[in-house]
């Protein structure tokens, strides 16, 4: 048998590293390495600021996509070098890219991600399969979120109603029901406003194991207010970003009056109450989480609250490392590309067809 090594790369919306994985697919998946590659301070930044309309982007853009480029490269070269493989060894990469604007639901609808795959591919010697929301978007999806069709494959138990549950910056579902049927989509906030207000207050990058959150007491009135925000109320398919949940969106929200460590607290439960609401399905058994708010205990406690009596875990406990699930999934789908396997859930993104995703940019 072909051994189908291939590497996923994920820098996702919390802008806290980028995730690598050797992930092969010979037989079922199977992760083989990973690491994290924090990102130079600068260009931590720049993106940031990328992230919020401002001024000029397009002369900035250029030069963040090349350092962007040469930053998946060096992890590229360092997750190699750990698992002791060879670029040619290896199929392809499957590179997610810096999504600094997600606008699905506009009369010209986009969806950006930064990353010079051309440079990619020639620092590596590896082909790049990337650019995987904007087909989707082509048919009238809404280019997000793609990981179920992964979910699907990896975590579905026939006769079992199960959720799968990503918790990075944003949060987003995956339904996979008894019957085979899949359905998904952003939630809304995962970690990214508790970053904010955590790194505004305690000039922390993150709740560490929700310290912070533990501190406060929860403002039910609050709560209410967060939860009433029109993005809630909307059907699926849909899919939202940092261009919508940030800190201005929080501040509209507060009188000035709260004590910080309270506002922690009601986040943390808003997060969990936003992801919980839609999950009440009858006889779901299990809830699967993965991203980086599994970590997180108090939000943890709050959904296993909130959902009883379903099951709620760490996706390890399927076998599958919390940390790496994203990237794995963009491995994935540069292994379904390779395959010309569609690589959407048209019920999930809303597009009019299931569509093989990506581009390949050879070395
Ligand atoms: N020990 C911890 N305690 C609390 N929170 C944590 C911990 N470790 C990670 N996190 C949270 O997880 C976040 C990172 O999660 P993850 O890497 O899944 O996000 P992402 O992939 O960037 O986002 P997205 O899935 O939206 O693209 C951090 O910003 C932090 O909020
Ligand atoms: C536009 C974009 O980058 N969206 C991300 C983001 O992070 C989580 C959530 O919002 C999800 O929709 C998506 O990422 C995952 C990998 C997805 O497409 O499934």
């Amino acid at each position: 048998m072909v051994p189908q090594l291939y590497i996923g790369i994920m820098s996702g919306t919390s802008l806290d590293g980028i995730d690598l994985v050797l992930t092969d697919f010979t037989t079922k998946p199977s992760l083989l390495g990973s690491c994290l590659i924090p990102f130079p301070a600068s260009l931590q930044r720049e993106l940031r600021s990328l992230a919020e309309p401002g001024n000029n982007e397009v002369e900035r853009i250029g030069p963040a996509e090349h350092q962007l480029a040469e930053c998946y490269a060096a992890g590229v070269k360092q997750l190699l070098k750990q698992v002791n493989y060879l670029p040619e060894q290896i199929s392809a990469i499957g590179c997610h890219g810096q999504t600094i604007r997600h606008r699905p639901n506009q009369l010209q609808p986009f969806t950006m991600q930064l990353g010079n795959m051309h440079l990619l591919a020639a620092l590596t010697g590896i082909r790049v399969i990337a650019d995987f929301r904007r087909k989707d978007m082509a048919y009238g999806g809404q280019g997000a979120p793609l990981v179920p069709a992964f979910h699907q494959a990896v975590f579905a138990k026939a006769g079992k109603n199960r959720a799968v549950v990503n918790i990075g910056g944003i949060a987003n579902i995956s339904l996979l029901q008894a019957d085979g049927t899949i359905t998904g989509y952003d939630t809304g906030p995962g970690n990214c406003l508790m970053d904010d207000w955590v790194s505004l207050h305690r000039q922390l990058p993150y709740d560490k194991d929700g310290a912070f959150s533990a501190e406060g007491e929860l403002l039910p009135e609050l709560l209410q207010q967060l939860l009433a925000d029109d993005y809630f109320q909307l059907s699926a398919p849909k899919s939202t970003g940092r261009e919508y949940f940030h800190l201005g969106w929080l501040r509209q929200k507060l009188t000035g009056l709260e004590a910080p460590a309270d506002v922690q607290r009601t986040l943390s439960r808003f997060t969990a109450l936003s992801i919980a609401n839609e999950l009440q399905l009858p006889n779901l058994s299990e809830v699967f989480i993965c991203g980086g708010g599994v970590h997180h205990p108090v939000l943890m406690a709050d959904l296993q609250q909130l959902l009883t009596p379903a099951k709620v875990q760490s996706s390890s406990s399927a076998g599958v490392d919390p940390d790496w699930v994203e990237a794995m999934a963009f491995a994935w789908l540069a292994q379904a590309f390779d395959k010309q396997l569609p690589g959407n859930v048209p019920a999930v993104t809303g597009a009019r067809k299931a569509c093989v995703l990506g581009v390949s940019y050879s070395p």
